[in-house]
């Protein structure tokens, strides 16, 4: 891969009606890379792939093209083309023209035209459906004839804005798969957008966390979700467990009331710091006094494994397990040191989560023995 990034976003500021929509926001795509801006509604993804796309100016800072400022280029002379979640195909033409669109704009040859088309369709798996009218077709299938239309001008980046929203989820999750080997295929990069933290995990090289116009964390689908960098996408990406905590020393924690082994290093002596655990890094094993314990007040059973909630002195900690508890059940709670992520505090810390205070009300049963314990 070249070292230039196709895209670069530098220090964009964007403000509609005096709401702040990005605040100095950085970005680097790669050639070739699949990105996916992932955050709630209003966070400011769709505003991000229309500054990209030149449909939105932005109030500060510059947009680069393979290290080339295009601030001033305007849509349709940018290499980039964008899928929306509404196919807003034309109506009135067949998947054949639909798709053949943009080539005869551009002048191409009919014969040209006529191999592209062929080609694109066989991509989308549409052959065969030339003729047919595009409002006949159902949504899947719109969505197909729409990314073929937007392949077939070939550009340099392709911007997706939520193109599965209205899918059904199983047309979304055969359609992800598709987009996927669509996208490894042609290796075009891809600038993906959707409030679906499963579908940004499961296609992209990068993820992108978004919250009110600032960027959380950028990384692989397995940084995000392995090392989150703060509470927000903590609790954003997967389930977890967020708690306070503090930092006693390099690879020593305290939170829940006890000491606890973990494998973080490098923050301040007594720092107050979140802990994340996920439900699935919790073992269940019997109530004794070197373990955290509680009661469990619901289970729900989830297909492969039961989201339990368990009340740890006020705290209700999820956790899931394939083997079932009755409520009631007292139960011990068992989690490994590199199972503890421990992070700074940041605006979000005590936005989630269910901790309270509770050293001074703990039982003798869930006492534990001095800093090492091991949990
Ligand atoms: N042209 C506009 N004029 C005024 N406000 C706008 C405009 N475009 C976007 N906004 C506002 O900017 C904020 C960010 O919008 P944006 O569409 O970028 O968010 P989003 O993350 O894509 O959300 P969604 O997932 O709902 O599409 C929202 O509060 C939106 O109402």
């Amino acid at each position: 891969m070249e070292n230039t990034p196709i895209i670069s976003l530098e220090n964009i500021s964007v403000s509609f009606d005096g709401e702040i929509v990005l605040k100095d926001f950085n970005l680097s795509i790669r050639n070739g890379e699949f990105v996916t801006l992932l955050g709630a509604s209003g966070c400011g993804k769709t505003t991000t792939l229309r500054i990209i796309g030149g449909f939105v100016k932005q109030d500060f800072g510059d947009v680069f093209f393979n290290g080339k400022k295009i601030n001033d280029l305007p849509p349709h002379k940018r290499e980039v083309n964008t899928i929306f979640q509404k196919y807003a195909l034309f109506p009135h033409l067949n998947v054949y023209d639909n798709v053949a669109f943009g080539m005869r704009v551009h002048g191409k040859s009919e014969s040209q035209i006529k191999t592209t088309v062929h080609e694109m369709l066989s991509m989308v798996n549409l052959n065969g459906f030339e003729h047919r009218n595009v409002n006949l077709l159902s949504g899947g299938q719109q969505q197909r004839v729409a990314i073929a239309r937007a392949l077939a001008n070939e550009p340099k980046v392709l911007l997706l804005d939520e193109p599965l929203g209205a899918l059904d989820l199983k047309l979304r999750k055969d359609m992800q798969a598709e987009l996927k080997k669509i996208q490894q295929q042609t290796g075009i990069t891809f600038v993906f957008v959707t409030h679906d933290q499963e579908e940004a995990l499961s296609m992209s090289d990068t993820v992108v966390v978004m919250d009110k116009g600032e960027i959380q964390q950028i990384g692989t689908p397995q940084d995000i979700y392995n090392e989150p960098e703060n509470a927000f996408v903590a609790d954003f990406i997967g389930e977890s467990n967020i708690l306070d905590g503090i930092m006693h020393e390099d690879y020593l924690v305290e939170f829940a009331g006890h000491p606890f082994k973990c494998v973080d290093k490098g923050f301040q002596t007594d720092e107050p710091v979140d802990v994340v655990i996920r439900p699935e890094d919790i073992d269940v094993v019997e109530p004794d006094a070197s373990h955290l314990s509680g009661t469990v007040t619901s289970v729900n059973f989830k297909g492969v494994h039961y989201e339990i909630i368990v009340d740890v002195h006020g705290f209700k900690w999820m956790i899931q397990s394939t083997d079932y508890q009755e409520v009631g059940n007292r139960i011990g709670l068992s989690i490994q040191p590199d199972d503890i992520h421990i992070m700074h505090k940041s605006e979000y810390s005590g936005m989630f989560g269910d901790y309270s205070s509770f050293s001074d009300e703990m039982d003798e049963e869930s006492q534990l023995e001095g800093k090492e314990a091991e949990i």
